[in-house]
C-alpha cells in the first residue's frame, strides 16, 4: 500500500497554511470542509504525498478532542487502495479493528475507513479509494 497523505491536526488552519506554503515552497491546493468529520482541510503536493492538514469545526469533532488530549501534529497516515471493501475484509482477517465497516465520504473525492490505533501500534491508519463514478 502506498502513502497517499498525512493528516496533521492544527489549531488554527489559516497559520498553518501560512507555515506549511513557506515550508513547503507552494499553497495548499485544495481546502475543502467536512462536515461528517467535523473538520476543514487543506492539502498540499510533497513529492508523491499529500500533506492533509485539518481543523477542527465543532468540540466534538476528532481533531478537537485529540488537540484536547495531545497537541498539535501527525494525526493518521492514511493509505491509497484500490478495492477499500476488500481491503477492509482482508484486515479483518488479520485481526485489526476497523472503526467504520461502510466507507464514508472523505475529502478530495475519497472514500475512507479507519483503523483502531489500538490496533496498529498507536497510529491512527486511514485506507482511502478514489470515488469511482457512481459513489
Ligand atoms: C477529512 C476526511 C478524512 C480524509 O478524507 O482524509 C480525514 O482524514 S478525517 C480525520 C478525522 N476523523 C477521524 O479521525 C475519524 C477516525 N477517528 C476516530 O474514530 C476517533 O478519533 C478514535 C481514533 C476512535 C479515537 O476516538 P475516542 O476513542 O473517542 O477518543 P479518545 O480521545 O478517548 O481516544 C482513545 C484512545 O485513542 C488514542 N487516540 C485518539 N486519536 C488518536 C490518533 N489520531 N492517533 C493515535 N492515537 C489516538 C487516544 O490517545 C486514546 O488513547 P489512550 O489514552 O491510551 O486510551
Ligand atoms: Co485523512
Amino acid at each position: 500500500m502506498k502513502i497517499e497523505h498525512i493528516g496533521v491536526a492544527v489549531k488554527d488552519i489559516r497559520v498553518s497554511n501560512n507555515l506549511f506554503e513557506k515550508l513547503l515552497g507552494s499553497p495548499p491546493y485544495k481546502e475543502e470542509e467536512v462536515s461528517s468529520e467535523k473538520v476543514i482541510t487543506s492539502f498540499f503536493e510533497s513529492g508523491d504525498v499529500k500533506i492533509e492538514l485539518l481543523q477542527a469545526t465543532s468540540p466534538d469533532s476528532p481533531i478537537a478532542k485529540f488537540l484536547e488530549k495531545r497537541a498539535e501534529g501527525i494525526h493518521h497516515i492514511a493509505f491509497e487502495v484500490d478495492d477499500i471493501g476488500k481491503e477492509v475484509e482482508r484486515l479483518k482477517e488479520e485481526g485489526f479493528e476497523i472503526l467504520n465497516d461502510v466507507p464514508k465520504h472523505g475529502a478530495d473525492h475519497k472514500l475512507v475507513v479507519f483503523l483502531h490505533p489500538k490496533s496498529t501500534n498507536g497510529v491512527l491508519v486511514e485506507l482511502c479509494q478514489e470515488k469511482k463514478a457512481d459513489e
